[in-house]
């Protein structure tokens, strides 16, 4: 990955205390595995970011490399890698994931 890319992911990182990288956008989302994500921040009703992966293939590669997991979708929460689909489920559905929300907004 270039600098400039890492600078550009790094930039992104610190301006959205929750965002996603995705396939699609957040109104409408190009794959089940990042709808779901999408969903799952929607009803816990919090601000987040979304940035479309299936428009820059250079970050689309690049993010996988930054957090050293093979696929989209990416959450990303207070600057951590969190996970994609499989883990925001597990997540959510043990209540950690509106913990940890709820801990990075009031940073
Ligand atoms: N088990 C994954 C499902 C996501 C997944 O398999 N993504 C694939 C298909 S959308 C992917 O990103 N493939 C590489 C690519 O499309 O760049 C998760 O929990 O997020
Ligand atoms: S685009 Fe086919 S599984 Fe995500």
């Amino acid at each position: 990955m270039t600098p400039e890319l890492k600078e550009r992911i790094d930039n992104l990182l610190q301006q959205n205390k929750i965002l996603v990288f995705m396939k699609g956008s957040k109104l409408m989302p190009m794959c089940g595995f990042s709808n779901n994500v999408v969903q799952i921040l929607n009803t816990l009703g919090v601000p987040f970011t979304t940035v479309d992966i299936l428009e820059d293939p250079e970050l689309r590669q690049g993010i996988k490399e930054y957090s050293n997991w093979p696929t989209i979708p990416q959450v990303y929460i207070d600057g951590q890698f969190v996970g994609g689909s499989d883990i925001m489920i597990e997540l959510y559905q043990k209540g950690e994931l509106q913990q940890k929300v709820e801990v990075a907004l009031a940073s």
